[in-house]
């Protein structure tokens, strides 16, 4: 894939959670030799805009701009909410810490992946789950996240109206290991 593939694409990690399932905060936990926050990072290096959604100060990270909530502590639809405002129109690659296992070759499939006229790119693991938290978002979006945050919703799966995005299969189930506790970092005991 062309680096022009990433031209309108900024990266978001999102980091500003509470981690209470996994005891301290996850994001600077190390894992294979990096922390899952820069796991999360390693494969969006690419794109042309790089922000991570936590409150300023908190992280630092080469190459990647901090940027807070616009509400705070509401989750991860609020966090895509900040994301959508802070990057130039295009497409957002959201993804949490809580996914170290995500590849280049994972975002790029997503990114071939993008057809005209839809809002929004996710994959389906082995058990045909969309997954909202390593998934792209076009930026025409915000009044829509917004409206739904407005109404009360926080379910980051509703982000994308019903029939505006296009589900990605035979993706490997083990790039999507979710990370919520100690014992779910890929060969913890
Ligand atoms: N910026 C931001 N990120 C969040 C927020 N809530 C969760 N996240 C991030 O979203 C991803 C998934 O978070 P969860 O594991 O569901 O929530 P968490 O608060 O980190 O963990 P728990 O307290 O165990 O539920 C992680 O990368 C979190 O850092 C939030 O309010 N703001």
């Amino acid at each position: 894939m062309t680096p022009d593939a990433w031209a309108d694409v900024t990266g978001v990690v999102t980091a500003g959670g509470r981690s209470s399932r996994f005891g301290s905060d996850k994001a600077l936990v190390t894992w294979q030799g990096r922390t899952l926050l820069a796991c999360a990072c390693a494969p969006l290096e690419a794109a042309a805009g790089r922000l991570i959604i936590a409150p300023e100060g908190r992280y630092h990270m080469p190459g990647w701009r901090v940027t807070p909530d616009t509400r705070p502590g509401e989750g991860p639809l609020a966090a895509l909410e900040a994301a959508l405002h802070a990057a130039p129109d295009g497409w957002v690659a959201f993804t949490g810490v809580d996914l170290p296992c995500l590849t280049r070759a994972y975002w790029e499939t997503l990114l071939a992946a993008r057809v005209p006229g839809m809002l929004g790119v996710q994959a389906l693991d082995g058990l045909r789950r969309p997954q909202p938290l390593a998934a792209l978002y076009h930026t025409s979006l915000r009044a829509h996240v917004t409206a739904l945050l407005d109404a009360g919703e926080r379910r980051l799966r509703f982000a994308v109206p019903a029939g505006q995005v296009h589900h990605v299969t035979g993706l490997d189930p083990a790039l999507l290991r979710n990370v919520n506790t100690p014992a779910d970092l890929p060969g913890a005991r």
